[in-house]
């Protein structure tokens, strides 16, 4: 998706909250938005999930379905939070029973299984924030904007959306995010850019320290027409020919475990090879 020459300002002849923002984000990009308090970042990720539309130029390409956690979530809804779930794997085109079984899926697994019955307007707060972050992901929508959506969670939480937001990058979505914490995905950002106060959205320097990590290229043949094999870690990237030859990028430190998912398989892959990566080769892969 592209943004060209995006301007926001809230009332005609007001200040430009943002003005002349450029970004150009390819499928399966992560980008980071930074910037001090008030400075536009829920702005920009708004014009970007398409829940506020710009002053001036446009965005282009944006991905059908998106999923947006607001920094601030309306906990008050006449629902239970599974029927809420529900209701949005509904609107993002799912039928009943595979959007109720998603939604309880996802509770479950940030560890708010037992409140799907309960109505949104008696959840805790870190417990509401699990919902608001559920019906973010459910129908796996192409674009993800995440508005904050860390905080409130507990650390069990925490880590299990760090988890899915590489998996759901690996598989080709767009996922934009502020978070305060600079370490939050340290190293996985493909773009990091920064809102500075008059609305200018410059591209950052990555965290000092933090970088890519090491990605291993895996290589295997199995049975041509098979799917990609089951287990893979979540921040594998698969790559199927229909002649069965599969090529696999992992960050180095998953690539133990995309070795045992493939050897584990039935019908069984034959490994070709395996080797590191150099930085630039894992840009691109
Ligand atoms: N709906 C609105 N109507 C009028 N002004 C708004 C509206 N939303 C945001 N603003 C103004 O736009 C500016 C940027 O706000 P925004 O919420 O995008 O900043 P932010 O960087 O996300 O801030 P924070 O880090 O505090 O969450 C602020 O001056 C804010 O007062």
């Amino acid at each position: 998706m592209r943004l060209e020459n995006v301007g926001r300002r809230y009332r005609a002849g007001g200040p430009w909250v943002l003005r002349g923002v450029n970004l150009d984000l390819r499928a399966g990009t992560l980008l980071r938005v930074e910037g001090g308090n008030g400075t536009g970042k829920s702005t920009l990720l708004r014009l970007m999930a398409g829940i506020d539309a710009p002053s001036a130029g446009r965005v282009r390409a944006r991905p059908r379905t998106r999923g947006y956690v607001p920094e601030r979530f309306p906990a008050a809804l006449p629902l239970t939070a599974l029927g809420y779930l529900t209701h949005l794997g509904r609107v993002r085109g799912l039928g009943k029973r595979a959007a109720a079984e998603e939604g309880a899926a996802w509770l479950e697994r940030f560890g708010a299984g037992q409140y799907a019955a309960t109505r949104m307007r008696e959840l805790s707060k870190g417990s509401a924030q699990k919902v608001a972050v559920a019906q973010a992901l459910v129908g796996s929508p192409g674009l993800l904007v995440l508005d904050e959506a860390w905080t409130g969670l507990d650390q069990h939480a925490r880590t299990v959306l760090d988890t899915v937001v590489r998996g759901r990058v690996a598989s080709g979505a767009t996922v934009a995010f502020v978070d305060h914490d600079p370490a939050r995905l340290a190293g996985a950002p493909d773009l990091t850019v920064r809102v500075a106060p008059g609305g200018l959205v410059t591209a950052a320097e990555p965290v000092e320290g933090v970088r890519r990590p090491a990605m291993t290229r895996i290589e295997a043949l199995g049975a041509p027409g098979a799917g990609a094999p089951e287990g893979l870690p979540g921040s594998a990237r698969p790559r199927l020919a229909p002649n069965g030859e599969l090529a696999l990028t992992v960050p180095e430190a998953d690539s133990d475990a995309a070795l045992r998912a493939l050897l584990a398989a039935r019908p069984g892959w034959h490994i070709r090879s395996v080797r590191p990566l150099g930085e630039r080769e894992g840009d691109s892969a």
